[in-house]
């Protein structure tokens, strides 16, 4: 069994690269390294590629060949959901772009098992309070359209050539499973109140006015290292050959919470009793997302084994063990 892992080098990719190390499973990391870093691979082959490149398909279906790879774990996207409204046809290049490409070489190459890095920005506002995954899905921004899309084209590659595919639909990620494999952007609400206090400026609050219980918006948080594990059972339920019940999943925990109970969890954590500012509301924010998690849990037998204090405890020890350590 050799899996190739593009967007390896990337945070969630990373921490997949190392479990499938772990179990002895042989890897090639395909990245271009335009988030990701190559000293967290390990010593897993890496080949250097942007999958958004026409020529890729070429180049990926060789290296699926030479390797003799029986399945592929596709991470690399942009996920910037502002940035995606501002460049639409961009992101539209690069994540639909780049996945049928990806396609494009596994049909070539004769490999047709598949996982999918989908996202909760597929169900956009839901107007439920816990979704299950077949909710009307109405995104709200390109990003989460180029995730539907995916989920979409994998479908017909299914009925075209026969494709065994998992979308894992993703909350959302924070934490570190291992300290040298934390988030390097700092895109997302726990890095963020990091980088601020690394600044020596006070983490921000967007929002306190929605119908929440304490006027934050809630999510689903999910450990990185939960999530890892999660594709390792996509992973293998898709190599034992067993008829797939379904195709998406949601990755979540079933909790919610607040933007000021994270903002709680990073003061225990760190020992840093700093202030955050109440500003308005973030455009395009929806006030409470939290994914059912029954059908993973039935399906794959997988289950969330972290919570948030894991969640902020780990994060903020990667935080600290790399270059923009906060002094206490
Ligand atoms: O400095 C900050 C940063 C964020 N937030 C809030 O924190 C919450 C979480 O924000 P963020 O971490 O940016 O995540 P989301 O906007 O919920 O989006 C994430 O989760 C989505 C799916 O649920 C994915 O599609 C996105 O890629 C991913 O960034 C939101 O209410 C933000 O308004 C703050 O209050 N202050």
């Amino acid at each position: 069994m050799s899996i190739m892992v593009i967007g390896g080098a990337g945070y969630i990719g990373a921490h997949v690269v190392r479990l499938l190390q772990e179990r002895n499973d042989e890897v090639l990391v395909v990245d271009d390294l335009s988030y990701g870093t190559s000293d967290r691979i390990g010593e897993s082959p890496l080949l250097v590629c942007d999958v958004a490149q026409t020529d890729s398909v070429e180049i990926l279906a060789n290296a699926m060949r030479e390797h003799g790879v029986t399945a592929v774990i596709h991470f690399a996207a942009r996920k910037q959901v502002g940035e995606s409204v501002m460049k639409p046809a961009w992101y539209y290049q690069q994540n639909i772009g780049g996945l049928a490409n990806v396609m494009l070489a596994m049909e070539i190459a004769g490999v047709n098992q598949m996982i999918f890095s989908s996202s909760a920005a597929v169900y956009g506002m839901p107007p439920v309070e816990v979704v299950s995954e077949d909710i009307e899905k109405h995104p709200i921004n390109p990003y989460g359209e180029t995730k539907l899309i995916g989920e979409w084209m994998m479908a017909d590659c299914e009925r075209a050539w026969g494709l065994r595919w998992v979308g894992l639909r993703y909350f959302n990620v924070a934490g570190s499973g291992w300290d040298d494999l934390g988030d390097p952007a700092t895109l997302n609400l726990i890095p963020m109140i990091f980088d601020r206090l690394a600044k020596g400026e006070n983490p921000k609050i967007f929002g306190t006015d929605y119908p929440t219980p304490d006027g934050t918006c809630i999510r689903d948080y999910i450990h990185v290292h939960d999530l890892a594990v999660a594709h390792i059972a996509a992973l293998d339920k898709l190599a034992s050959g067993e008829e797939m019940k379904y195709h998406q999943y949601n990755v979540g925990t079933g909790k919610g919470t607040s933007v000021k109970e994270i903002v709680d969890a990073v003061r225990k954590s760190s020992g840093v009793d700093f202030v955050a500012d109440e500003e308005d509301r973030r455009a395009g924010d929806p006030p409470q997302l939290i994914g059912d998690a029954t059908r993973i849990q039935e399906d794959l037998g997988w289950e969330a084994k972290f919570g948030v204090a894991e969640i902020v405890d780990s994060a903020w020890s990667a935080w600290q063990a790399g270059p923009r350590r906060i002094e206490l």
